[in-house]
């Protein structure tokens, strides 16, 4: 038995039985999310949400007034024809009205897709295409890049007084103030989905990931386990709800398990995240070693007047630095921890808060109790301690495993009784994960996975290049930097203004995060003799240079 099946086993099992046990549920009510996160909760007169608004603003939210305007939200989708197993599409900012829509589109049964704000026209049409939704909620910073889309599902936008609402367009805040609150839940099963989630792909566009019911016993899980939540801990997520590890673990999890949740409105900086955590006295802090290397970044006079007030802080998106733990440990007193997860599954390996065990800096940590993680070579065989492979949950022996294929598109991922999460990792004999790097191409930068070939579709777009090749390149502020290769049009010369244009041009087009920060013009781009980019040439040339 493995060292990592051996740590499962100790602290695992009966506890999970358990939990499932209770969301399996009485099979002739089944489940359903909004009840899960928001209706049970409710008549305690229990805090569910402090948002802090662009202007600085703080208003407080029960799971009353949740449920209130969830019911409202709820009532709105109906009219405008969604239904139980209907995708509805949030592309909205931090604001009370994203818990809203995401608890009433749970309420009726239908299925939440997130679009980041920051992703342009081409980003969006792709995701919105293959859910199918039938309705987008939007706000007017971001309702314009709809207008760009070929084809769109109704819009409804929320208008501030006195602003126009765009032609066609549903009032979301006007239909909300007439709407009546009682809605009654609309029960599912646990394998029907409640999110359509988007992974980044390397070789082709993203993919939809599809996520069940079920999947709130693995995020209950994360956040007892992992993050170490107390009803008495003020906890803040900083992650974006756009993504995987801000909806499922700054909405969906601590409201799960009936405590409060954080939203600032406001644009990530440093400063601003100090004078939050002041402000609210946060205990419990979540985000990406991107953030917790900024906050480093602003020194230790900044960090000095909340020192001691982070009880746990939790770092996931992407390998967390030692640096950063001793520079925690010495200038917040707080113990910073490792986590380690994916959109699929979401976190499956970490340095838990929540349990005794040995918290290794520089590594992932321990498979969390219901997964068993293996590593794998390349014929799908376990591996022992201090080798190299594939990291793997063992399908059979992991309960709170839940992904079970991307959305319409083949995944060879999973084959053989294994999910291959895709990361170059090996574990040590104590059971531990040391995580290496990504066996494809995916970029991570802050944080964001970014595929390769989105990027490169953008490029090309544009009538000056003829090819491109994009790689991820070392960053110490953001572990990667996204890179092109691009070789250009005949009529084209390459010049400074040229690459700022293609570097907008993606900006605008695919997302605000995603774009080139360094663009390279080339004669040629290393293929296979099948014409396929070696994109890891390219990278590895990029780490030999600034090595040098
Ligand atoms: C299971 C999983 O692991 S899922 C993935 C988990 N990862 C995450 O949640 C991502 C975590 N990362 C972050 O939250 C952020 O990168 C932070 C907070 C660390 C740092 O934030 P920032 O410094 O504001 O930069 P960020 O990386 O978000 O943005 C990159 C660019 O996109 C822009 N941008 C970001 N969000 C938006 C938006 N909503 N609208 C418009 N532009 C945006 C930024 O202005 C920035 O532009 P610039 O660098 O050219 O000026």
């Amino acid at each position: 038995m493995t060292g990592l099946r051996r740590y499962e086993d100790a602290v695992a099992r009966f506890r999970i039985e358990d939990e499932i046990a209770r969301l399996d549920g009485d099979p002739l009510t089944g489940i359903n999310a909004y009840v899960e996160c928001c209706g049970r909760h409710t008549g305690q007169n229990r805090l569910a949400l402090r948002a802090i608004s662009a202007g600085g603003e703080l208003r407080l939210f029960s799971f009353d007034d949740l449920a209130d305007m969830s019911g409202r939200v709820g009532n709105l989708l109906k009219d405008a024809g969604v239904g139980p197993g209907d995708v509805v599409a949030g592309m909205l900012p931090r604001i009370p009205e994203l818990i809203a829509l995401i608890l009433g589109t749970w309420r009726i049964g239908a299925i939440y897709q997130p679009l980041f704000t920051a992703f342009g026209p081409k980003a969006i049409e792709h995701r919105l295409g293959y859910s199918g939704a039938k309705l987008v909620v939007t706000n007017p910073a971001n309702r314009g890049k709809l207008d760009e889309m070929k084809t769109c599902p109704p819009i409804a936008t929320i208008v501030g007084p006195g602003d126009p609402l765009p032609a066609g367009d549903i009032d979301f805040r006007a239909a909300l103030s007439t709407a009546s609150p009682d809605c009654e839940p609309v029960m599912r099963k646990g394998e029907d989905l409640f999110m359509m989630m988007s992974t980044s792909g390397t070789t082709g566009l993203p993919k939809g990931v599809p996520v069940p019911l079920n999947a709130l016993l693995s995020f209950g899980a994360y956040m007892r386990d992992a993050i170490g939540l107390r009803p008495d801990d003020v906890f803040w997520n900083i992650a974006d709800p756009g993504w995987a590890y801000g909806l499922y673990y700054a909405i969906t999890g601590p409201l799960l398990l009936g405590i409060a949740t954080t939203f600032n409105e406001g644009a990530f900086n440093a400063r601003n995240t100090y004078d939050v955590i002041e402000r609210l006295g946060v205990t419990s802090l979540a985000g990406s070693p991107t953030a917790f290397r900024l906050l480093l970044a602003e020194g230790p006079e900044a960090a000095a007047r909340i020192k001691g007030r982070l009880r746990v802080v939790s770092s996931a998106g992407e390998p967390l630095n030692p640096e950063v733990i001793r520079w925690f440990d010495a200038h917040l007193a707080a113990p910073i921890h490792d986590h380690y997860g994916q959109t699929e599954n979401g976190m499956m390996v970490n340095n838990h808060h929540g349990l005794a065990h040995a918290v290794r800096a520089g590594s992932a940590g321990f498979a969390m109790p219901g997964y068993r993680m293996v590593v794998l070579d390349d014929e799908g065989n376990e591996l022992g301690p201090n080798q190299l492979g594939i990291l793997a949950v063992d399908v059979a022996n992991s309960p709170l495993r839940w992904f079970d294929g991307y959305h319409q598109a083949e995944t060879p991922a999973i084959a053989g009784g294994y999910y291959r999460t895709g990361d170059t990792v090996e574990y040590e004999p104590d059971g531990s994960v040391s995580f290496i790097g990504r066996a494809d191409d995916v970029i991570t930068s802050s944080g964001y996975p970014i595929g390769p070939f989105d990027v490169e579709s953008a490029l090309i777009e544009h009538p000056a290049v003829n090819e491109a090749a994009v790689v991820g390149v070392p960053d110490p502020q953001r572990t990667e930097i996204v890179k092109a290769f691009v070789i250009l049009a005949p009529a084209y010369q390459g010049s400074p203004e040229l690459a700022e244009e293609l570097a907008q041009h993606v900006r605008k087009r695919l997302s605000a995060h995603a774009y080139p920060r360094e663009i390279d013009f080339v004669a040629e781009l290393p293929k296979t003799p099948s014409g396929k980019i070696q994109r890891f040439l390219l990278r590895k040339a990029e780490v030999e240079k600034r090595k040098g």
